[in-house]
């Protein structure tokens, strides 16, 4: 048994039993001696840890001896990694939840680490606790953000032909259906007069395309938050750290794991795992029975994914790596589709909705910015109802402003990989097992790339700009073969609802609204502290 796979809890547990047994069979004597040993020989070991980087000859933060940077954490990664990299650089050592863990910011070392090298730096971090075990049924186990080496490779390669362009364009009704709902909601706001919260109604609308595009499900999350499809996905994104549950399997989670197996229950979201894999099997089920039904959605699509094929014409290189086309095609079991699908909902809602409602937000404090949109809005799309594919790829401002606010916004201040063999980097060799982190967030307001970094400036994406910048400078969405696979589908959702948006309705900051900076809560995905409110009117009234 590795010791060091196990959570904090069950260590303190083993010890305690340790020094019980001790006490029971020995000699005091000889047991206060074995204690004293042992316990000489645990803070010699946690030393060795905490000064794994200065051997390695990398500089960083005193670390807790017993907690080493966990504490700093609860500050938010995008502010910690700020402050240490002020003081130690662009590369510096830290132990994050019993892993070494290098932080880096210098572009040369992330291009290797994220692509160059990418076969010595494929998978992530391990969660300890929050992975499933390969072998279980449940979900998590097998979603693609976790699976590792060749099985990632093969999964993700099997999976890309859903994601890329040529399929997404056909998501586009989509999109249109969904867009109305949210013109209804956002007009009776602008009827009122009364100040709305911004992420409720982004959240509203994130959530229907998600359950649309790949459950199949029509949920009107819009009108109707009672559907038990909301009431779960709620309880999965309203987590927080401070749940007890979770802090449970934490400490103890080769202990939990155990125990599921054993006595066949789930300890974390057992409900909505239920729920949500009843809904998509009987979906599957009805798919399979109707096979000439088309549906332009993800689930299809991972139903087809074996026998869909990449066409020379939809190469996107942002989604299709040499690396990926390297993997195997392979038959989806099951759970590796549910697994795939309801990870679309926890990857694709959060992000998308915070996204949109900071666009919305920064475009509100900025009128005039939110004006030459609109107006690029009004020339591209005119008196068209709807918005198609076509006016997308002219709305190239509107591009710029959420490529800014993405900057600004970046939903994960953070990405990581795991190092599977020594690998020198420009002299400096980064250590097989330790972790590599690229702090997105330092990047992106890093003065030296982006000058005067606080102000909100989408000129910053014009194509001149943004063809002088090194691409490893904006990371959103990751990079290399291992980035996000859903990053086009995400843009045209964020495209198609920001034309839409600002078509129809001007956004205004009322009394309530914050001004910027913002204040931010930085502890997982990036979220304003409090909630954002606006007030909106109809434009052209
Ligand atoms: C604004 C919206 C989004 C942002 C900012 C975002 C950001 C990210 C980031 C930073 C990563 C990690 C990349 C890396 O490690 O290099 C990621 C991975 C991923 N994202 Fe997204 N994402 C968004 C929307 C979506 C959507 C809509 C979907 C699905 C429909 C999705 C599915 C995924 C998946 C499956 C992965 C894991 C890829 C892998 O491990 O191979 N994301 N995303």
């Amino acid at each position: 048994m590795d010791l060091m796979q196990l959570g904090f809890g069950e260590q303190l547990v083993l010890l305690l039993a340790y020094c019980y047994i001790l006490f029971k069979l020995l000699n005091t004597y000889i047991a206060i001696v074995l204690l004293v040993g042992t316990f000489t020989g645990i803070y010699l070991y946690l030393k060795n840890q905490s000064e794994y980087w200065k051997r390695h000859g990398i500089d960083g933060p005193e670390g807790n001896i017993l907690f080493g940077h966990n504490l700093e954490l609860r500050k938010g990664m995008g502010v910690v990694d700020t402050e240490w990299t002020k003081k130690y650089g662009k590369v510096f050592g830290t132990l994050i939840f019993g892993q070494q863990d290098l932080v880096v910011s210098d572009l040369e070392i992330m291009r290797h680490v994220l692509a160059k090298d990418f076969s010595n730096f494929t998978n992530r971090r391990r969660q300890l606790g929050l992975k499933a075990p390969e072998d279980s049924n449940q979900l998590g186990a097998k979603l693609l953000t976790v699976l590792e080496d060749e099985h990632w490779k093969n999964v993700r390669n099997t999976i890309t032909p859903a994601f890329t362009t040529g399929k997404i364009k056909n998501m586009v009704p989509i999109f249109n259906d969904t867009l109305k709902i949210f013109g209804e909601v956002i007009s009776n706001y602008a009827k009122s007069g009364a100040p709305m919260d911004l992420k409720e109604v982004c959240g509203g609308f994130a959530m229907d395309v998600i359950a649309k595009s790949a459950f199949g499900m029509d949920v009107d999350a819009q009108r109707d938050s009672s559907s038990p499809f909301i009431k779960y996905a709620k309880e999965i994104f309203n987590i927080t750290l401070a749940n007890p549950k979770l802090i449970f399997v934490m400490l103890f989670p080769k202990t939990i794991q155990r125990l599921e197996k054993m006595l066949k229950f789930q300890f974390l979201f057992a409900e909505g795992e239920k729920f949500f894999k009843d809904v998509l099997r009987a979906m599957i089920a009805e798919r399979q029975q109707n096979p000439k039904k088309v549906n332009p959605d993800f689930l299809q699509l991972l139903i087809n994914a074996i026998s869909e094929q990449v066409e020379k014409s939809d190469v996107d290189k942002d989604i299709i790596h040499e690396e990926i086309s390297s993997g195997k095609r392979v038959k989806l079991t099951e759970l590796e589709m549910m697994s795939q699908s309801f990870l679309f909902l926890l990857a694709g809602y959060e992000t998308t909705a915070t996204t949109l409602h900071f666009a919305l937000y920064l475009l509100a404090l900025h009128p005039e910015i939110q004006d030459r949109v609109a107006d690029e809005i009004n020339t591209v799309v005119g008196e068209a109802n709807e918005i198609s594919y076509d006016h997308i790829g002219k709305l190239t401002y509107l591009e710029q402003v959420i490529n800014e606010t993405l900057r600004m916004f970046s939903p994960a201040p953070r990405i990581d990989r795991t190092c599977t063999k020594d690998t020198t980097v420009n002299g400096m060799t980064i250590p097989k097992g330790c972790i590599v982190s690229v702090p997105v967030w330092v990047i992106h307001y890093d003065p030296e790339i982006y000058p005067d970094p606080q102000k909100f400036d989408p000129e910053r994406f014009s194509p001149e700009e943004k063809a002088s910048r090194d691409p490893l400078a904006y990371l959103p969405f990751g990079y290399g073969p291992r980035n996000c696979i859903g990053m086009r589908f995400a843009q045209l959702e964020l495209r198609m609802a920001l034309a839409y948006l600002l078509k129809n309705f001007k956004f205004t900051p009322c009394e309530q609204t914050e001004k910027m900076p913002i204040k931010l809560n930085l502890v997982g995905l990036t979220k304003p502290a409090s909630p954002i409110l606006l007030t909106v009117e109809k434009r052209n009234e």
